[in-house]
Formats: C-alpha cells, structure tokens, sequence
C-alpha cells in the first residue's frame, strides 16, 4: 500500500476532503483530514469563496496555485466553472507579474522539468524521473528568451510552460496526468536576474550557436524517444531561435510553436469575424504588420497564405502586405532582416518617400492599411493620429494590438473605438472590458492564441497526428466562424471566452477531421468525434 501521506502530497491522487470514508479505511487515512467528508462541488464552492476573499491579483493566483499543488481535480473543475474570472489570473496577464517574481515567489516546482545546458547528461534520467511511469502525451517547451513582451526570464520562465498547460486542461480537457512543462535552462541575459542573489536559474549568460542547437535536440530526441506519442508545444522562444527550431522539426515531429503558429490562427480568425461583420472581402484588404518577430511574422504569413487559398497569385498578395518593426517599412536592401521578415520587405523604388518611411504614422499615411496588428512590444504606438488616418481612408478599419501583457498594449481597446468613431473592429491580446460608445455596446474579442492552441492540441493529439500542417492549422482558423451573432451592433470579431470549453471541441474537431483526411493519423480512426470524446478529461474523483 502507498504511504498514506504520500497519497495526500500527490496533487493527481490527493482528493483532500473528498476522500470518502472507506477510501480513508483502505488507504490508512483516518484522522489525517478533518472528519466531515465533502463532495467535489462542495468543495469548489468552499474554495471559491476563500478565492474570492484575497485582494490583489496576485494573491488570487498564489491561493490558486495551493489549490493547483494540492488536488488537481479541485483545481481544475475550479478553473472549468469561473473560466472567464479566471484566465486572466492564471494565466495571462497576472502570469507575466509571477514570472517576473518566480524566485522570490518560489514554494514549489509544480511538476516541472529544468533541463539545465549545464548539466546534459542527466536529461534522460530527469525526464524519466519526472514522468514517473506516466504516459506523456504533451508538452509545453519554453527557453524564456522572450517571454510575452516582457523579454528574457530564464528559468522563472518556467510559469509560462505550466501555465500555458493549466488552459490545455481547463478548456479543451488534456488529461492533467499526461502533461509536462519543460524549461530549458541555457542562462540569460537579463542583467537583473544575473546580479539577483534570489534568482534559482543558471547565472550565466545564455549560451548560443551550436551548443544551444545541440542542447535542444538532445532534449527533441530525447523525449521523443521517451514519450513516443508526444505533441511538442514551443513557446516563447527568442525571435530566431524560434522561426530555426521550427522549421527544423515541423515535418519531422508532431510540434507546433504557439507564438508562430497558434497566434496566426487566431488572428486569421478574428479576421474572418471582423469581414463578417464588414461584408468586405479578405482579398481587398491592405495588411500592415507592426513588429515583425515571431508573432508578427507568423500571423503575416497566415494572412497571406490565406489571400492566395482564396484565389490569388501570390505575387499579386504580396502587394497587400507590409511590414514595419523598430527601423520602419522593411525594405529589401536591409541586410539585418530575418528570413521571415525578407518575404514581405519592399522595394524602395515603390515609393517616392521611402526615406522618410521609418516611422509607423508614416508608412500608416502612405500606405492606408485596411488591417493592422500590433506584435511589437511597444506600449501606446497606434496613436490616436495613427488611428484617425487610417479611419479616414476606410470605412471599418480592423485594428488589433497583441502585445502582451497589459502594459505592453498598442492601445486600448476604448480608445480604438473613441478614435474611429465606433467603426474599428478591434480585438485585445489581453481580456478588455466591454466599450460603450454613443449607445452601442461594443464586445471586444480576445485575440490571444489561448483561444485555439487548447482545441489544436486537443484535435492533434485525439487524431494521433504525425506532424501539424497549414491545413490543419487552416482548419482550426476556419472553424471559429459562425459562433458570434455579426448583425449584432457591437458584436465581437471573436467568441467569448466563456464559451472556451465549447469552441475547443469546434476547434479540435476541424484538425482531427483535417489529420484523418490527409492519412496523416498515426492510429488508425474510425470516428473522430469518438476520438476526441475518449481523449477528454474531466475533473470528476
Ligand atoms: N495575443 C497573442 O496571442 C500573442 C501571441 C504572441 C505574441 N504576442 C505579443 O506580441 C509581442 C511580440 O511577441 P513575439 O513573440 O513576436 O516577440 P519577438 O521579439 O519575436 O517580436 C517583437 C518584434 O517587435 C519588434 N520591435 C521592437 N521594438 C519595436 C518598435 N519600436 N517598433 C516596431 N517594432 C518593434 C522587434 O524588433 C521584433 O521583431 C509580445 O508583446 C507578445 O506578448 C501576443
Ligand atoms: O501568452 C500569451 O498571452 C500569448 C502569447 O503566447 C504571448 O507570448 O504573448
Ligand atoms: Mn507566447
């Protein structure tokens, strides 16, 4: 028999209070917990009260990460029932103010995994050791060297793996048991986390070139040979690394990068809600990317794989897309631009100006985007004459500023509408409160790709998909249209999050359908609804 207090410190077999009597009796429990036993509803209802006693947000996620290391069916069926009340504090934006503080904060590692460049030779024996006999079927990678907005973190980035897994659980039911957040420790370059006699990470530079590539495919092959039906999520990633790494594995392995990949999906589909609301044609559109890293790359490419899915030549598209990030327009004679970035760079013979195209209110002016995404870390840059500009050269201008977290906003979603005169159609990175404006309530949507990686994941992972291609990613795109009411004044340009759980299944069922179309399932799959209802979990004990 397990060590009856073993069995209360396992967060997957600790139901606390729950524990009905005979459990107590066969597992040598009685007198370790108070005597009254509870149900599973009484006790979300006892520990959302306490939730709902502490002040600051980040009081509220400390309580819940308790919460979260003591039982982890509590937790979650917690998190399944307050999921709008709850997104943004466990996870974006009260996460980027833990990850800044992991190591001043620190009680306990909540099954994570620190793989340390320092010390390879242990990875296996720690990824065995972490697993514990459990079958791994996901997990969420991060190195920490742009963390949101908010830069490098080293191993505090480490929240970001488990908090991003916490979303996969609550709102597409990835069973909790068979998930492992990984951080790649290979040192950083935040000064402050350097000088930090607290920080718990290495305190060492970060180590580049070669021995960084080798480190994370020691780590690739590694757990790809453990887990042999892995889904490997990279998140959050420095700029290059991130767009190298994935290029190197996409059609090697079941991956999938989330700021390049799932970011894209969701704005392609907020996109196609905002035309919806617009009656306008996706193919008409002047896109205009400001901050081209690996979000704003990535999402570029979405879009315009998207003209040239509907139709049009792609060196027709192209013409449509333009790129600014820290030096302007992107223009092709620039030899520091990325490979990603190059794609889409001018030529400064397109324009009269060009020189004086190193700003965003002056590419905005001669250019008039229809569309502009904001993936630049840089707080307030879509001004209000930004924003007056572009208003005055279209009818609904789409305007969505991404950068996470709060602080790091383009602008807010208020102010969009007030610019525009109520005709942005606007989405947030983060959650934002309804706008109400000259009567109209407008509903803002969150274009955070928490909103799809959940359903995408739950959708590979169901369908046993060798690899993750654009046609599924495609898919997973197209499936969020349809939810939101568009003759709506004020209607959103995406669904709300409190219909997370329900558009997950949506979600998972386009990919599934996409994997199993293309012959692309490992296991063969007769009903792939049956697949993805098999894989679900759900907080019950
Ligand atoms: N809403 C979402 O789902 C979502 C997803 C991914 C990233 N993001 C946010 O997008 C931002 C960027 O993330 P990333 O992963 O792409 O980072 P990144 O470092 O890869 O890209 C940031 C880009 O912005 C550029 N930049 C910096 N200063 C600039 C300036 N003054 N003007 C124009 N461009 C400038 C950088 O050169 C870089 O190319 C972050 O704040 C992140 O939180 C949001
Ligand atoms: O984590 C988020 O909130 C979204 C995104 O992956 C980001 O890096 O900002
Ligand atoms: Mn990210």
């Amino acid at each position: 028999m397990t060590n009856p207090v073993a069995i209360l410190n396992n967060p997957f077999l600790n139901k606390g209070t729950a524990f009905t009597k005979q459990e107590r009796q066969n597992l040598g429990l009685q007198g370790l917990l108070p005597p009254k036993v509870q149900n599973l509803s009484e006790q979300v209802e006892q520990t959302y009260a306490q939730f709902q006693h502490k002040g600051s947000d980040l009081d509220k996620r400390i309580f819940l990460m308790d919460i979260f290391n003591e039982n982890r069916v509590l937790f979650y069926k917690l998190f399944s029932e307050h999921i709008v009340e709850f997104m943004p504090i466990v996870y974006d934006p009260t996460i980027a103010t833990t990850i800044e503080n992991y190591s001043e904060l620190y009680v306990q590692s909540q099954n994570a995994v620190y793989l340390s460049i320092d010390e390879p030779k242990n990875m296996e024996q720690t990824l065995r050791n972490a697993a514990d006999g459990r079958d791994i079927r996901l997990i969420v990678v991060t190195d920490a060297e742009g963390i949101l907005g908010i830069g490098d973190w080293g191993t505090n980035g480490v929240d970001i793996s488990v908090g991003k897994l916490m979303v996969y659980t609550a709102a597409a039911g990835i069973d909790p048991s068979q998930v492992m957040p990984v951080v790649l420790d290979t040192g950083t370059n935040n000064s402050k986390l350097l000088n930090d006699k607290l920080y718990l990470g290495n305190q060492h530079e970060r180590v580049t070139g070669d021995r960084f590539y080798d480190f994370v495919d020691q780590f690739v092959q590694t757990a790809e040979r453990l887990f042999p039906n892995l889904y490997l999520h990279f998140e959050d990633f420095g700029r290059d690394n991130a767009a190298n790494l994935l290029n190197k594995y996409k059609d090697q392995i079941t991956t999938f990068n989330d700021d390049i990949q799932g970011t894209g999906i969701i704005v392609l589909a907020g996109i196609l809600g905002a035309l919806n609301i617009s009656k306008q044609k996706m193919t008409d559109q002047i896109y205009l990317c400001f901050g081209a890293g690996s979000a704003g790359a990535g999402i570029t490419k979405r879009i315009f794989d998207e003209f040239v899915q509907e139709g049009m030549a792609p060196e027709e598209a192209k013409k449509h897309f333009y790129m600014v990030d820290k030096q302007g327009l992107l223009f092709d004679d620039d030899s520091t631009l990325t490979p990603e970035q190059r794609e889409f760079a001018r030529s400064r013979s397109e324009f009269e100006n060009a020189d004086q195209l190193d700003n965003l209110a002056a590419v905005v002016s001669e250019i008039h985007p229809t569309v502009m995404v904001g993936t630049s870390t840089q707080p307030g840059t879509f001004t209000e004459e930004i924003v007056k500009d572009m208003s005055a050269n279209t009818d609904r201008p789409i305007i969505f500023p991404l950068s996470n977290p709060t602080k790091l906003a383009e602008a807010t979603a208020e102010d969009l509408i007030k610019w525009s005169d109520g005709r942005a159609l606007v989405a947030t990175g983060i959650p934002a409160a309804d706008v109400e404006y000259k009567g109209v309530t407008y509903h803002i949507g969150q274009a955070n790709n928490a909103l799809v990686y959940p359903g995408l994941g739950l959708g590979v992972i169901a369908s046993t998909a060798k690899v993750l291609n654009d046609e599924m990613i495609s898919a997973a795109a197209h499936s969020l249209g349809g939810i939101v009411d568009p003759t709506q004044a004020g209607a959103a340009v995406l669904p709300p999050v409190s219909k997370l759980d329900q558009f997950s299944q949506t979600v998972a069922l386009a990919v599934a359908n996409s994997v199993v179309e293309q012959g692309l399932n490992r296991e063969s799959i007769s009903d792939v609804k049956a697949a993805i209802d098999d894989t679900r979990w759900e907080p019950k004990y």
